[in-house]
């Protein structure tokens, strides 16, 4: 029986993703450049199951056999995959567990599809390198191709499957930087990132802007982190989220991931850093507020959004590694 087993961290766009240009490949619009974290993972165990069995594949999320309507999509992943490399479509049973809170904005399909990418290969032992890895992550989940590396990263748009993949910039940054998650909400959304850059692609008609910015806040960021300045990473991740944020009120109907408790989180980032506190915030398709700040911060951070947002619980992250094969 053959199995691969894989962890795959997190990781949150500082300049971000938003739109496809090719749905089945899942091509971006744009270049994005991301952290990976060290709090949120995903394990996965990726089992081929004998040929002669009577069992179907199944998929378990958390330790709960998911219905076939939500196993669709991590099923047609796999058949693509088993297709890419001329294999048989060969049942299996795949056991994953979320050490991030799912489909809440706090992108737990890039940890998951890049650690199912990984437990793939694994289990049949192919041999695939890591520009390769994330090429397949990608085809899961566009996110999911910068979770192969960890530390900063860059996901190139490219104009293929060839050539649209993850680079590490500094897979091991030294530079003071934490992120703090703050639980507005850990619901699943209402519209699915998929769906909410679709909407965005096809209506907005600032979306030409959107790309061309991106691929300027691409640059400028890398310049930042060379520069180990934090002050600029801040700015420009914190830029760019409320460009894909204010971008979504311009599609045709309107949406928004933001909830009151979300603007109040804004505003409290702004205000500290008024008061001499040195913070930015970034938010993806969802109301969860993420802090970028200094380690001396987080404390005094952290007391004043319990104390202004009501107890909330936030959770601590730094710099995570890249995909991890645990056997
Ligand atoms: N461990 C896992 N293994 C396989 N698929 C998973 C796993 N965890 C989540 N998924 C799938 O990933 C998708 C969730 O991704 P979605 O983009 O909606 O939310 P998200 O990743 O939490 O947020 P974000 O928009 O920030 O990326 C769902 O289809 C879900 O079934
Ligand atoms: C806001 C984002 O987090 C959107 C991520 O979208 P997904 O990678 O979840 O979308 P699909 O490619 O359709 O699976 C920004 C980002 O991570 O760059």
């Amino acid at each position: 029986m053959r199995i691969g087993k894989a962890r795959a961290h997190t990781n949150i766009a500082l300049i971000k993703y938003w739109g496809k240009a090719n749905n089945q490949l899942k091509l971006p619009q744009n270049s994005s450049l991301s952290m990976t974290l060290d709090a949120f993972y995903t394990d996965t165990n990726f089992q081929l199951l004998e040929q002669s069995t009577t069992t179907e594949s199944s998929f378990s999320l958390n330790n709960v056999v998911q219905e076939p309507a939500s196993s669709r999509r991590v099923f047609d992943y796999i058949e693509t995959l088993q297709d890419r490399y001329r294999l048989p479509h060969d049942k299996f049973k795949i056991q994953t567990t979320n050490h991030v809170p799912t489909s809440a904005g706090l992108a737990s399909s890039s940890s998951a599809f890049a650690a199912l990418a990984q437990a793939f290969v694994a289990a049949y032992q192919l041999d695939v390198d890591k520009q390769e890895l994330s090429r397949l992550a990608r085809l899961g989940s566009g996110s999911a191709t910068r979770s192969i590396y960890g530390g900063f990263v860059e996901w190139q748009k490219g104009t293929d499957d060839q050539d649209s993949i993850a680079m590490p910039i500094d897979e091991q940054p030294t530079i003071d930087l934490c992120l703090l998650a703050v639980e507005i909400n850990f619901a699943s959304k209402g519209i699915s990132s998929t769906a909410g850059m679709q909407q965005v692609v096809n209506t907005s008609p600032y979306y030409g802007v959107w790309r061309t910015e991106a691929e300027r806040g691409v640059i400028q960021m890398k310049q930042a982190i060379k520069a180990n300045d934090f002050t600029a990473i801040g700015t420009l991740a914190e830029r760019s989220a409320l460009a894909m944020h204010a971008l979504n009120f311009t599609a045709n109907p309107p949406f928004t991931y933001l909830e009151p408790e979300t603007i109040h989180a804004i505003k409290l980032v702004e205000q500290l850093r008024i008061q001499g506190i040195e913070c930015y915030f970034t938010i993806d398709a969802g109301p969860n507020v993420k802090i970028l700040c200094q380690l001396r911060n987080v404390k005094e951070i952290t007391e004043r959004f319990k104390e202004e947002l009501g107890n909330v619980n936030i959770i601590k992250a730094s710099f995570g590694p890249g995909v991890i094969n645990l056997d």
